[in-house]
């Protein structure tokens, strides 16, 4: 089943972050649009995690953000706390590298995927775990009634990176930022999480910014690719011009950094 694409998509302009008064972003320009998967690529340092987390008014004690973050025809980074809380989590979720950070190890599944729904939707009960595990089974968790009863530590790291990725879609949200997600997992787990977010991108008609400092796993799934370097997007496009003709020498240097070309247009 394919969903029509949603309206909202995230745009991102000028976006500056100071950080205990180093500037750390210096005008960042993005847009993420439903129903597709927008790499953003770029080394270590680049500034790809404080474009994320300044998204999600997550940034570190003593930043400084200014710019637009546009969602919903709203400014996020004018938003009070309160109204913020309300999207954070809800409309616009987030996957960490180490599902750790997002899976508290103390806590059934069904608790953690329940406490979110019972925290911004008001749904609890019955209704809540019948929800849960549908969203196992969407992640393709086998034997979704069963996982619900275990703890994050009785799965497996990809397993329990697709629980954090149910986690995150509890909510239903219309943008979904993925930060490494496949960075800490096995080589032979990491297709199948991204064939997971090509798929829920592709049904749910979620926008999905997929933070990555690996063009070889951005060119399996993107739809358009950005690169940063030392805080600003210095080139963005559709996956196959960006990965074919580079017009930033940076982009070109970190395709000629991989060890395998990346795959093209026509690919996956
Ligand atoms: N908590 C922090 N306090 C101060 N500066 C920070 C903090 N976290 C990151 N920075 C700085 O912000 C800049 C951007 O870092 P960021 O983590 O966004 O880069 P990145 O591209 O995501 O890199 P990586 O791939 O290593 O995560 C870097 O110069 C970094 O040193």
């Amino acid at each position: 089943m394919t969903a029509e694409p949603r309206a909202a998509a995230l745009t991102i302009e000028g976006l500056r972050v100071s950080i205990g008064g180093h500037d750390v972003l210096h005008g960042v320009d993005l847009a993420v649009e439903a129903g597709r998967v927008h790499g953003l690529a770029g080394e270590s340092g680049s500034g790809k995690t404080m474009t994320g987390l300044a998204v999600l008014g997550l940034l570190p004690h003593g930043s400084r953000a200014s710019g637009r973050i546009a969602f919903g025809g709203r400014d996020l980074l004018g938003m009070p706390a309160r109204v913020l809380d309300e999207v954070r989590g809800a409309k616009i979720a987030m996957v960490f590298q180490d599902p750790a950070t997002s899976l508290h190890p103390m806590l059934t599944v069904e608790r953690q995927l329940t406490e979110h729904m019972r925290h911004h939707l008001g749904v609890g009960g019955r209704e809540a775990r019948d929800r849960a595990a549908g969203l196992l089974a969407k992640v393709r968790i086998p034997g979704p009634r069963e996982a619900l009863k275990r703890y994050p530590h009785q799965f497996s790291g990809g397993m329990r990176q697709r629980i954090a990725i149910a986690v995150a879609l509890a909510c239903d949200p219309e943008v979904l930022i993925a930060d490494e997600p496949t960075t800490a997992l096995d080589v032979t787990v990491q297709a199948g999480i991204l064939r997971l977010l090509r798929g829920l991108c592709d049904d749910l008609g979620l926008a999905v910014l997929l933070v990555t400092h690996d063009l070889g796993v951005m060119s399996a799934v993107a739809d358009e690719v950005s690169v940063m370097k030392d805080g600003l997007v210095v080139e963005t496009g559709p996956r196959g011009r960006v990965l074919r003709e580079p017009r930033h020498p940076y982009t070109r240097s970190l395709l000629d950094a991989l060890p395998v070309p990346p795959a093209g247009e026509n690919s996956p």
